[in-house]
């Protein structure tokens, strides 16, 4: 198998965590007969430093004429007064649109070994494994008109769905959850009050229509906020647009035990673009704090959508729980009150990781 794999690294702890995913990348390639080859981009707020904008249009060319794309993160509050427009956040946002991948896969699973890192009691979280389906191209993100006149002291942003975006995003969320073991799918909307929301619903009660064997239901998005954490185990796959998906699975990090635990895949365009959920977390960034288990189980679904290595994805996503069971934790999933646990670094954990990943594959210590 042979891959090439834009790296967009982008801000903060982006390059941090993405380097513990490429070392896992590396790992699997040693193992036999792949080629993973990587070309470095700027994105984001290290763009717009080098070259005044957040997405150049050689990143994105280049990008495009990769296999698959594995970004980090962007953002830096030194941008914080810039016009969204220009902000390192609009260069995502444009490559994501470029790149055509409108199916955000965000999954959420609560291992045994963080149930006491979950502010939930760990017989609410127990077993919980979610997958987010969140429509990543249009909503309010992109809609326009979009503007913030300071003359009027008005602004306004579009929230614009059609058919065919909410049919294409229910069709993935639809095939997957047919293939999961719960069978049940629920979509999440605000139709009590959005002509979007009313539309979305009407058009996932179609696409039901063809799987027969799904559950289906539906859900407000503002009682689903507290549905998910009183009852995280009932959710199977959740089907959302942009904003609420965006939100949601953010909120689903409380299920996991940290927002740094939770990896993405985005299928559908013209090539994949893998990155964790997380942003560049600015506090953090630069102490070697950051888990970069988000990045690494999203290198492992760079393995399995992209170059259809099942069970080298496997092989990470196990290394991973073997790792936590061991007691190992970087600062936001540490208990400093629970016997048994060792406190590491974003390096350390990458490389705890990497140990158990070689070692599975047969691969020579690097
Ligand atoms: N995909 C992306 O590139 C995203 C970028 N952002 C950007 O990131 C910047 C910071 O945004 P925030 O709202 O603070 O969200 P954030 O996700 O960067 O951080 C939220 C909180 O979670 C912690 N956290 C996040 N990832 C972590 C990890 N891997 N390990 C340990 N702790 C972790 C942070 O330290 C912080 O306390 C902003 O500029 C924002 O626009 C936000 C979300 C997504
Ligand atoms: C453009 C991003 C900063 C939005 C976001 O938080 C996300 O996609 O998770
Ligand atoms: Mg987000």
């Amino acid at each position: 198998m042979k891959l090439k794999i834009a790296l967009l690294a982008g801000d903060g702890i982006g390059p941090e965590v993405t380097q513990e995913a490429v070392n896992v990348l590396n790992a699997v390639a040693a193992s036999g007969g792949h080629t993973f080859e990587y070309v470095p981009l700027l994105i984001g707020g290290a763009a717009i430093d080098a070259h005044g904008t957040p997405l150049p249009d050689e990143t994105l060319q280049a990008t495009l004429a990769c296999d698959a794309a594995l970004l980090g993160a962007v953002g830096d509050n030194k941008f914080n007064k810039l016009a969204p427009s220009e902000r390192p956040e609009a260069g995502l946002l444009k490559i994501r649109s470029e790149l055509g991948g409108f199916a955000n896969l965000r999954p959420a699973v609560a291992y045994k070994a963080l149930a006491d890192n979950s502010p939930l009691r760990p017989e609410i979280t127990e077993g919980a494994d979610i997958m987010f389906v969140r429509e990543l191209l249009g909503g309010l993100y992109f809609g326009q008109p979009r503007q913030w006149d300071k003359q009027t002291g008005r602004a306004h942003n579009t929230m614009v769905y059609t058919q065919e975006e909410v049919e294409r995003v229910a069709r993935i969320a639809f095939d997957i959850a047919a293939k999961r073991p719960k069978r049940k799918l629920t979509s999440v909307d605000k139709a009590n009050v959005l002509e979007c929301s009313q539309m979305w619903r009407f058009v996932v009660d179609q696409v039901a229509k063809d799987y027969p064997t799904v559950t289906v239901e539906h859900q407000l998005v503002d009682s689903m906020a507290i549905h998910l954490m009183n009852r995280p185990r009932d959710f199977d796959v959740v089907l959302t647009e942009n904003l609420f998906g965006d939100i949601l699975s953010d909120e689903s990090g409380v299920i996991t035990g940290s927002l740094g635990m939770l990896p993405s895949a985005t299928l559908g365009g013209k090539v994949n673009l893998y990155e964790p959920v997380h942003g560049s977390a600015p506090d953090i960034a630069g102490q070697g704090k950051a888990n970069p288990i988000g990045a690494i189980l999203t290198a492992a679904m760079v393995l399995r959508f992209s170059a259809n290595l099942e069970r080298e994805a496997k092989i990470i996503e196990d290394a991973v729980v073997k790792v936590l069971e061991a007691g190992y934790r970087t600062s936001d999933i540490a208990r400093g009150d629970i016997a048994g646990q060792t406190k590491v670094s974003t390096m350390e954990m990458g490389r705890l990781v990497l140990d158990r990943v070689e070692a599975e594959l047969g691969v020579a210590a690097s």
